[in-house]
């Protein structure tokens, strides 16, 4: 790997909010870096990277410029466009701006760049640079600045956007008044957390990171203190995938994981949870179902231990019936819920009971949501992991307010309330521990928005925690790893068979082609 790549590798896996980056760059000026040498540094980049996307006949550029730093980027960006041929407009509707942003306006304009302070005086441009605000905006915006924005966001001209679409609360991705809708973000430096928020996807556009030589040591002893935020990178992800296996070994040590689920009424579930779990490399695999579907589940999975259930009236596991010689303890990890019904309530406590690593989704989640989360989970020793959807993340954890205004937030709080690993699902699924420690996915596809993909995770999930419970490897590795999986499979179907084509079934053939595919 060259050093560049291995910088990428490094770089690419932080998180930062507005505070630390300012923390950071606060300690690179202390350093002896001039805060002007650094701003045509990163501009020149982004000029770069600009100049290397502006499709050919496109040349008239407007250049929108706020009052502080992010709008001295954009007048460095205005200039070198400017010696570059392109026809330059700036706008600027702030009477007053920052020192070093007042010298480079002063000096475009010496060059001959129009400047305007009213829309109307703005001509037709091909395209537009937004460089309004980037990590320092404070407050909503209001007024003319706001109207301005709504009207540039009318326009069907591509807009990149420097650091953050201007109106994006750089932590929460909140909308703060109103918020330019950009085509392209260049996101400077290190990512922001904003960039990693479902509220936030509508307006980023195609987000990409522009490195600038940030240190390393100052990017670490600024987040050294604060619970650790990461980025789930494919390059980490991938080297989980498969889990080492020494030439020497047997089944058994391989991991054994016990799938509780289906009913009469979710009998497929049971099996693309199944297929989750098949695709994981588990060493064995115990299903337990209703009597009933048991047929259904070997002929789809010869290889696993398919145990029948004596069954509720409704056609729910009654209770668990395992094979002589066996109980809880012989599982390195139980995984539950998909399908279950509510009515399978005592199993959901037995499990929860046992001392073995849990993984509770679907309807294991509502049965512990309806028998109170916070105290069910207490006296529990071995991890639980709760992978909710925002509905049952609610049920879950009813007073854990406003989860849309920050997701990180609200999983890092209810993952320190309930001493559990918690996965919210969403476009950009959030992982958090009983420490506070944040794992975040970054890419996704609407594609698996659609039933049973949930439960493909879960196998997937399942499957991995038993094998890692043996290898003793961190079981939150486990769900960050099964959570990029699980996308970068959906994502794979949809390249290749749009996004119509990824039902759940379809989503299990392409595990193993997302891992070749990447590795
Ligand atoms: N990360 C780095 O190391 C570098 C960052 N650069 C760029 O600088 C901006 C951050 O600059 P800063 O001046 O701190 O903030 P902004 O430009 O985002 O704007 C702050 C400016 O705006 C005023 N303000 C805040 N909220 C409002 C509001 N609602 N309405 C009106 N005005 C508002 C506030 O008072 C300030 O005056 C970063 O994003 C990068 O683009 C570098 O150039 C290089 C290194
Ligand atoms: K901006």
């Amino acid at each position: 790997m060259t050093h560049l790549q291995q910088r990428e590798q490094e770089i690419s896996q932080y998180v930062v909010t507005a505070a630390q980056m300012r923390d950071i760059e606060e300690r690179i000026f202390a350093a002896g870096m001039p805060v002007v040498a650094l701003m045509e540094k990163v501009a020149g980049l982004i000029s770069r990277r600009l100049l290397a996307m502006i499709p050919p006949g496109k040349s008239r550029v407007g250049v929108l410029v706020g009052p502080g730093h992010n709008g001295g980027d954009a007048l460095v960006v205005a200039r070198q466009l400017h010696f570059q041929g392109y026809e330059v407009w700036i706008y600027n509707p702030f009477p007053k701006v920052k020192e070093l942003t007042s010298q480079h306006l002063q000096y475009a304009q010496s060059l001959g760049i129009p400047c305007y302070q009213a829309i109307e005086q703005l001509p037709n441009c091909d395209l537009l640079v937004d460089g309004l605000f980037g990590f320092g905006l404070e407050r909503k915006l209001t007024d003319a600045v706001a109207s301005a924005i709504d009207h540039f966001n009318t326009w069907k001209q591509p807009i990149f956007s420097i650091d953050l679409p201007s109106g994006l609360h750089t932590d929460t991705g909140e909308v703060l008044g109103t918020t330019i809708r950009a085509t392209n973000t260049f996101c400077l430096g290190l990512w922001k957390q904003g960039f990693l928020q479902d509220q936030a996807l509508d307006y980023l556009g195609k987000a990409e990171l522009i490195d600038f030589d940030i240190p390393l040591a100052d990017v670490q002893a600024v987040l050294q203190d604060a619970p650790k935020i990461t980025r789930i990178t494919t390059a980490k992800a991938i080297s989980n995938l498969p889990l080492p296996r020494p030439p020497v070994t047997h089944k058994y040590k391989e991991g054994h994981l016990l799938l509780i689920c289906g009913s009469h009424r979710y009998a497929g579930g049971a099996i693309l949870t199944a297929l989750g779990a098949r695709a994981s490399g588990v060493g064995m695999l115990s299903i337990a179902v209703p009597e009933y579907i048991k047929p259904l589940l070997v002929s789809h999975l010869p290889e696993a231990l398919v145990v029948g259930c004596p069954e509720t009236e409704t056609g729910a596991i009654a209770h668990l019936q395992l094979p002589e010689k066996t109980d809880l303890n012989s599982f390195d990890a139980i995984a539950c819920g998909p399908g279950l019904t509510t009515d399978s309530t005592p199993i959901v406590q037995q499990v929860i009971d046992s001392d073995r690593p849990l993984l509770l989704d679907a309807d294991g989640l509502n049965i512990l949501a309806q028998m109170g989360t916070i105290p069910s989970l207490q006296k529990r020793q071995a991890t639980t992991i709760l992978t909710p959807h925002e509905g049952e993340f609610k049920r879950l954890f009813p007073d854990i307010p406003n989860i849309h205004q920050d997701r990180v937030k609200a999983v890092q709080q209810a993952a320190m309330q309930s001493g559990a690993i918690v996965l919210l699902k969403g476009a950009r699924t959030a992982i958090a521990n009983s420490q506070g420690s944040v794992w975040l996915n970054p890419e996704s596809t609407p594609a698996l928005a659609r039933g049973g993909s949930g439960d493909v995770l879960t196998g997937i999930l399942g499957g991995l925690l038993a094998q890692a419970v043996k290898k003793q490897i961190a079981l939150e590795d486990m769900v960050a790893t099964a959570s990029w999986w699980h996308s970068q499979a959906g994502i794979l179907a949809a390249a290749e068979r749009t996004e119509l084509g990824v039902d759940a079934f379809t989503l299990t053939q392409y595990l193993m082609k997302a891992v070749m595919g990447n590795g």
